[in-house]
């Protein structure tokens, strides 16, 4: 039998188009595996969430699954609701009272929008790093230590051992070791949102909350703080709003792209940068939007 003579002519051809074959083959079932294997394992469920800032909707019929132990970005133009989607995750929004969320978030199978949720226990397990690096005046060490307090009733040598345990986690415990006493404020940028995040995790959540966590730090705290992310993925839930597209790409497994407070794709991160379905999210990631 004659072979193709394309682009890998010869009976060499042949065998290395059988191996392609096969290898696509196996991708294809380690994807319905991992599929399979993800459909159960939803950390935040979001069904027909709409959000409201007096009469302004923010967010329009919002649906998406957050996976557990996986890194989602939501990523989409200044003001489309990236923000504001992630502060219903932990009802953020409750402090202020003309802001209102309508639909369901459900975690852990309960919908985290009724009104006999306590707050404060959600926001223990859905923990939240913001934009700007925000210490608080006091120690490092008590930085840690404050929240953990409002939690859990700890020993002295028990809390000494959180702290060093959040510190770790976010990588700084090297750094700060020997000036646990020295104020949070006194760090670089980057220390400092590292710490933000150590005292995040100290109450041990399972959902952690990034809004824009690097975009007020240098190329190199902000490489820190991105390493420091795919090695808490292995723990944690995150969920991370990003401007910075190659970020995205990097850190997330899954990408949402918004726009005008609605969510346009969803998907894992490989296809929604490679083979977007939708023009605009294909305008968006390519640069041609706008
Ligand atoms: N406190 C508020 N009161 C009224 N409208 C608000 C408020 N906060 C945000 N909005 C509006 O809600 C929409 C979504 O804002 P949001 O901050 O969620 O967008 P974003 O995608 O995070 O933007 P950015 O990337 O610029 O941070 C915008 O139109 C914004 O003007």
């Amino acid at each position: 039998m004659k072979c193709d003579t394309g682009w890998m002519g010869g009976q060499d051809a042949h065998t290395e188009r059988g191996e392609a074959m096969a290898l696509m083959e196996r991708l294809e079932e380690k994807r319905a595996v991992q599929t399979k294997k993800e459909a159960v394992k939803k950390s935040i469920e979001i069904k027909n969430l709409d959000f409201y800032y007096g009469d302004f909707q923010g967010l329009k019929n919002i649906n998406l699954t957050i996976h557990e132990k996986k890194v989602t970005a939501f990523i989409g133009p200044s003001g489309c609701g990236k923000s504001t989607l992630l502060r219903t995750m932990n009802r953020m929004y409750d402090l202020y009272p003309k802001q209102r969320a309508e639909g369901e978030i459900l975690f852990k199978g309960k919908n985290i929008l009724d009104a006999d949720v306590d707050v404060n226990l959600l926001r223990a397990r859905v923990g939240m790093v913001f934009q700007k690096p925000t210490p608080f005046p006091m120690t490092i060490y008590e930085n840690i230590a404050f929240g953990v307090r409002l939690y859990e009733d700890l020993s002295r040598g028990e809390m000494d051992e959180r702290v060093e345990w959040a510190l770790k986690k976010a990588a700084l415990w090297n750094e700060v070791k020997d000036k646990l006493g020295k104020s949070g404020q006194s760090l670089s940028g980057g220390q400092q949102q590292r710490l933000c995040i150590a005292r995040c995790v100290a109450v041990r959540p399972e959902v952690l909350l990034l809004d824009e966590p690097t975009s007020a730090l240098d190329p190199i705290s902000t490489a820190k703080v991105e390493e420091l992310i795919s090695e808490l993925k292995d723990e944690y839930t995150i969920a991370i709003v990003t401007h910075n597209m190659q970020q995205g790409a990097r850190c997330s497994d899954y990408t949402a792209y918004m726009y005008l407070g609605e969510l346009v794709e969803f998907g894992e991160t490989e296809k929604i940068f490679m083979r977007p379905e939708k023009k605009e999210t294909q305008d968006y990631i390519t640069g041609r939007f706008g």
